[in-house]
């Protein structure tokens, strides 16, 4: 069972006509962004900002509208994926890279839909590295910092490189194992200088939509 497509599917049901949508990154938003480009071409009309390049690439690819963000107030709806989901519904996000533009895009959105199969479900945040997206410049100096959070910084790299976002920057994945308190840490990280951004989505979700292997969805809503 695709469970990605299947809540991703659902969550594009949300959508209504004249909407301004935010679209999410990663390979369950990339199926809402499939699912969304086959409702325009059957006459749904939106217009919709992209939170990476790729999605921008694949929205314009399916004639879905993109418009500058200078001409957009608020977003209706963004939908967009997750690593980890909690019960209280906080997130951690940027494994594929996108974190920054992804919380610039759902801080603007009225309501942001995250759609996971339900293997990304977990009782507390931190098993999966939390991204944090941090600017070259004394990198090193960043990552010490990190570290004396006790978060094992690791830089992430491409091909041998340091991995660079869509915003020219790096990317630290850290291991807290279990983060206790998710608006704690994100006020620790986003203090240090350096940093630039972290994954943790604290209080954004508005409904998480959840593909279940035996075919079934669940809603979650705050
Ligand atoms: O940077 C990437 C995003 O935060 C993704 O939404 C997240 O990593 C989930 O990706 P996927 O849907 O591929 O598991």
């Amino acid at each position: 069972m695709n469970t990605k497509k299947l809540a991703a599917e659902r969550a594009v049901e949300a959508i209504e006509d004249g909407m301004t949508v935010g679209l999410g990154t990663g390979s369950t938003a990339y199926f809402a962004i499939e699912k969304l480009g086959q409702r325009v071409k059957e006459g749904l009309s939106v217009r919709a900002v992209a939170t990476s390049k790729r999605s921008e690439e694949q929205a314009v690819g399916l004639g879905i509208p993109i418009v500058p963000f200078s001409e957009v107030g608020r977003i209706d709806i963004t939908i967009d994926g997750a690593d980890e989901v909690d019960r209280h519904l906080q997130l951690i996000k940027g494994g594929g890279g996108a974190l920054l533009r992804e919380k610039i895009v759902a801080a603007r959105s009225d309501k942001m839909f995250v759609i996971v199969g339900e293997d990304k479900l977990v009782d507390t945040l931190g098993a999966f590295p939390l991204p944090v997206e941090i600017v070259p410049f004394a990198h090193e100096w960043t990552m010490d910092a990190l570290k004396a959070l006790h978060l094992n910084p690791e830089l992430r790299l491409a091909e041998g490189e340091p991995y660079i976002t869509d915003n020219g920057n790096y990317i630290a994945d850290c291991r807290a194992d279990s983060i206790a308190d998710p608006a704690s840490l994100h006020a620790s990280l986003n203090a240090i200088p350096g940093v630039v951004e972290n994954g943790l989505f604290v209080d954004m979700a508005h409904t998480v939509i959840v593909g279940r292997e035996d075919g079934s969805i669940d809603t979650l809503a705050r």
